[in-house]
């Protein structure tokens, strides 16, 4: 089949992995309700086209800190990439640069940070931390990203543990050998598997520090002159306070429906959000996104970009860098066709005049019993 969409992708990829892999990138946290509510969400809302409009040059390209990216997307940051494809995060540096697209690399990388710097040349790139117990580790990979010519640190803040994943625990999940994020210290490993339990979950128990609050983001502000971006940030009151703390962008985001279960669709946050902080406080938005339609959704509801996390995944796993750079492509193409069809030529005429709710209220009235 010649995938034409991220979903064909999709397919081909969970053929060509083995089935608790699998499991890992697919699933999500309890009864996976998050997980389903972020695609269902996408549903909600239909698009208002406008007519006789000149669009016979959209550009969906844009700048963020300061660097240009051929679409307002990147590469959300994802453990292990070698889990989908041997040369792990070097393939998703080079699809990512080939795409214009941001990528931003997980503490749990299985390449180091120098050689996917290497890898993706002048394209812009940011580092996602964890709060471990072990601060030396994390002020060594503040500074050593900076270094490497990253553009910016995102802690994640959604997940003082990682959540009861039940496809992990089924499976007992572990990370296979040959597998390590390597940059940090061998001690700091995930462990191997043991029956019934994930090793994910209990390596996080281990060393994620669950007990920093907002008072410590300052330690982390001095160990780095780069930018600091929030990642799982959900509400208005949050959002406020992460500004009020110095922040510099965040990112609304469940984690793909893999921590709190019941957590709202980050598209349905994402509104809050936007409207909690000041204008030149870049919002990003990830979770569920598959197709141009979606991002261009987000956009109109006031995202300055979006992550995209499976379905790269998805890419990698099918034929490493081509596949990631295709999927990557696909989504730019369907988002230049979105503004074209909806006449909409370049971002700046995405707003929320773009989307109607649906099934429309009248309609949902309509169909409730009587009484
Ligand atoms: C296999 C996998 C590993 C992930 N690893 C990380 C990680 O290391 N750090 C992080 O902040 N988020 C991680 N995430 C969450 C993603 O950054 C992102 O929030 C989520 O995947 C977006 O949803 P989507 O996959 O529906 O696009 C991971 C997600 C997946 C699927
Ligand atoms: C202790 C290893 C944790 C890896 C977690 C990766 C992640 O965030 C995920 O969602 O999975």
């Amino acid at each position: 089949m010649l995938p034409l969409t991220p979903a064909d992708y999709r397919a081909l990829a969970r053929a060509r992995l083995p089935a608790a892999t699998w499991d890992f990138f697919e699933g999500g946290a309890g009864a996976e309700w998050t997980l389903r509510a972020n695609r269902a969400q996408f549903r909600r809302h239909v698009l208002r086209p406008r007519v006789l409009v000149d669009v016979s040059a959209p550009d969906c390209s844009t700048e963020l800190f300061g660097a240009r990216l051929a679409a307002p997307f990147g590469v959300a940051p994802m453990a292990y990439h070698q889990l989908a494809c041997p040369e792990g995060e070097i393939a998703t540096a080079r699809a990512a640069r080939a795409a214009g697209a941001l990528l931003v690399v997980s503490i749990f990388a299985g390449r180091r940070l120098e050689e996917i710097a290497r890898a993706g040349g002048d394209a812009p790139r940011w580092l996602q931390l964890y709060w471990l117990r072990d601060r030396a580790a994390l002020a060594d990979l503040a500074g050593r990203a900076e270094a490497a010519g990253f553009g910016a640190l995102v802690l994640t803040v959604d997940a003082p543990k990682v959540a009861r994943r039940l496809r992990d625990l089924r499976n007992s999940f572990a990370v296979p050998d040959g597998v390590r994020a390597v940059n940090l210290d061998a001690a700091l490993a995930v462990g191997a598997a043991r029956s019934g339990s994930s090793a994910i979950e209990a390596h996080s128990v281990e060393q994620f520090d669950r007990s920093i609050t907002w008072a410590d983001l300052s330690w982390l502000r001095q160990k780095t002159s780069l930018p600091l971006v929030l990642k799982g940030v959900l509400t208005a009151e949050d959002a406020r306070r992460a500004v009020d703390h110095g922040v510099d962008a965040l990112v609304v985001s469940n984690h793909g429906g893999r921590q709190l279960d019941g957590a709202p669709p980050a598209l349905a946050a994402l509104p809050e959000v936007v409207d909690a902080v000041p204008a030149d406080c870049p919002v990003l938005v990830d979770g569920g996104i598959r197709h141009g339609t979606d991002l261009a959704k987000a956009l109109a509801l006031g995202a300055r970009a979006a992550l995209i996390g499976r379905p790269v995944l998805w890419g990698l796993a099918h034929s490493g860098e081509p596949g990631a750079r295709h999927v990557l492509d696909l989504l730019r193409t369907e988002l230049l066709d979105t503004l074209v069809l909806s006449g909409r030529p370049t971002l700046a005429d995405l707003d929320r005049t773009l989307l109607a709710d649906w099934p429309p209220p009248h309609h949902l009235r309509r169909e409730d019993p009587p009484g």
